[in-house]
């Protein structure tokens, strides 16, 4: 059975990415991947975990069985949603009810409509009978003792249009017993103001314990969920990532961020903010979608400074151009080397990178000129940090890393009258005073190149053997100036153990591969720990 959460009642964070997350258009959850999210998020500490709705698809009602089963909840409660019962019948008597009930969660959220057109159009019934079907389903289900939450569907909408019916909903829900109403902003239409507004006349007017649940579609979810609680909600509900209907919900971590370093509430068990950034890809790999680079608090670019005036006062303290010590949520602060960069940049990279260029000026000033160069060239080092390394070793040791001398390479590609190719490359160099001439067939001109040069470098460097090519990205770039388009290939290459990205600029894609190629796997026998040809 479930926990409970050693943290306070006072404040509410719930989760409903198994139930509104799952709502999102490409998002499709196994029973087991509802689990391995449940896990998560009760790693996470969040208070509720919304499970699904038990009764409306077999997929949710196995979830309630298995996750009651299988996972020993250290923080969170589970929490089944459902409807009110149906109109002119008895809670008692409602299968969908009573679905919630044989669910065996511990806590219900139900969906009430608050909005008095909602009622008449999508009900068909009366604004007095939807008040029963409240005050019935929910006294049912506390007699049953399960505490209950009552989602005010609609509820802001319907509030500008009928308060009194919208605040007689909310008291309906709490006179029968429901601990918290959740006033809901359904199709996501407010903004802050609105809701801070609305939250603050409701909770005078009525007394009741209320919460938030915003959906994103006006951009302002998050904003919204935190002016409702500036106006006393205590529960808010929120999605991993802001998963959910049409453009999603309230994004958990940023509101739970804002709660901890900026409201200064205890809203998570001692250092599970620490994991937020772990916790939000985890979830992220779990549903299938890229985690967003740009997401606050946990997207790789959310602490990754670019400018060389943001540098240049980073280098004297990060809190110049840092809200928070990207610590905090378990991030990490990166510098990007484009040409945007100015000498701090570069200092502060290469101290990323391990490499101390000593203060020296007319160094680091070297590399900003070369950086620029290139980049006007269409090199693009913020995307490819293992070539800025190797470009920042060789100018520091003033000449390059060097692993082996290619003499040339050449890549064919044959058509045959009857619609079939083949695909052919060969290399030739030197490494460790050996002439190497290596010829291999591959699926493409550059997968034969690659294998040309694996089998070429193996012979004398096996530790190149585990390297892998793990994405291959190619992007032309504007003619400038009447001369031809040039081609950027990014190279990404994995050992096993960690990745990195190369990049190659050339007329062609085939040259331009070869130069990330080439990157690639010098960087791999540096990572290696190979010593270099002297
Ligand atoms: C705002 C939100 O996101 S709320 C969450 C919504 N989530 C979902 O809809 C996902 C799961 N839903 C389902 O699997 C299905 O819609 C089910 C099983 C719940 C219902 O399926 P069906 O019985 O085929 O009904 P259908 O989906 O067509 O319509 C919903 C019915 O519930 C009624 N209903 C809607 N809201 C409520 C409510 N708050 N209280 C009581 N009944 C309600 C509607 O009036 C409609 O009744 P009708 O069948 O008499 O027309
Ligand atoms: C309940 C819910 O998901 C909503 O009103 O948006």
């Amino acid at each position: 059975m479930t926990a409970t959460s050693e943290l306070d009642d006072t404040f509410h964070v719930f989760d409903t990415t198994l139930r509104d997350g799952a709502q999102r258009e490409g998002i499709n959850l196994t029973v087991a991947d509802k689990l391995a999210i449940a896990r998560h998020l009760d790693d996470f500490g969040v208070g509720f975990i919304e499970g699904g709705w038990p009764g409306a698809n077999p997929r949710d009602t196995e979830f309630f069985a298995r996750a009651q089963q299988e996972i020993h909840f250290r923080h969170a409660q589970l929490v089944a949603f459902g409807a009110t019962r149906r109109a002119g019948g008895k809670a008692s008597e409602d299968p969908q009810v009573n679905a919630l009930l044989a669910s065996g969660a511990p806590v219900i959220t139900l969906v009430a409509k608050s909005h008095d057109r909602h009622v008449e159009l999508a009900l068909r019934t009366t604004l007095d009978e939807n008040l029963e079907m409240v005050r019935d389903t929910v006294s049912y289900l506390r007699s049953q003792g399960r505490r209950v939450f009552v989602d005010c569907e609609h509820f802001f909408d319907g509030y500008r249009a009928n308060p009194e019916y919208a605040k007689a909903v909310v008291r309906a829900a709490s006179e029968a017993g429901a601990d918290v109403v959740v006033l809901c902003d359904t199709n996501g239409g407010m903004l802050p103001a609105q809701v801070q507004a609305v939250v603050a006349t409701v909770l005078a007017d009525t007394g009741a314990r209320l919460g938030i649940h915003a959906q994103d579609d006006t951009g302002c979810a998050v904003a919204n969920t935190l002016a409702a609680v500036d106006a006393g909600a205590t529960h808010v509900q929120c999605t991993a990532n802001g998963y959910g209907e049409r453009v999603g919900n309230s994004n958990l971590f940023p509101v739970v961020a804002a709660l901890e370093l900026k409201y200064g509430k205890k809203v998570l068990p001692e250092g599970a903010l620490r994991e937020m950034t772990r916790i939000s890809h985890a979830i992220a790999e779990v549903v299938n979608l890229t985690p967003s680079t740009h997401q606050p608090y946990v997207g790789v670019s959310a602490f990754a400074h670019k400018a060389g005036l943001h540098a240049s006062a980073i280098k004297v303290d990060p809190d110049l151009y840092q809200h928070i010590d990207p610590e905090q949520v378990g991030n990490t602060m990166r510098m990007l080397v484009s040409d945007m960069a100015g000498r701090a940049s570069i200092e502060l990279k290469g101290k990323e990178l391990g490499i101390d260029l000593g203060g020296d000026r007319e160094l680091v000033g070297r590399v900003v000129e070369r950086v620029k160069e290139r980049e006007l060239r269409g090199y693009t080092y913020e995307a490819a940090d293992a070539s800025f390394e190797l470009l920042l070793r060789a100018e520091a040791e003033g000449k390059a890393l060097t692993y082996f001398e290619v003499e040339s390479w050449r890549a064919i590609v044959e058509d045959r009258p009857d619609g079939s190719h083949a695909n052919e490359a060969t290399v030739k160099l030197f490494a460790k005073g050996e002439r190497i001439v290596a010829t291999a067939e591959g699926n493409g001109p550059v997968n034969a190149l690659d294998r040309a040069l694996r089998v070429a470098l193996e012979k004398i460097y096996p530790q190149l053997a585990k390297l892998d090519l793990v994405d291959y990205k190619v992007r032309i770039l504007e003619g400038k100036h009447g001369t031809q388009s040039t081609t950027r290939v990014l190279i990404s290459t994995s050992d096993g153990e960690g990745e990195w990205s190369t990049v190659g600029v050339a007329e062609n894609v085939i040259a331009a591969s070869w130069q990330a190629l080439e990157d690639a796997y010098t960087y791999g026998l540096l990572r290696a720990g190979v010593e270099p040809a002297a």
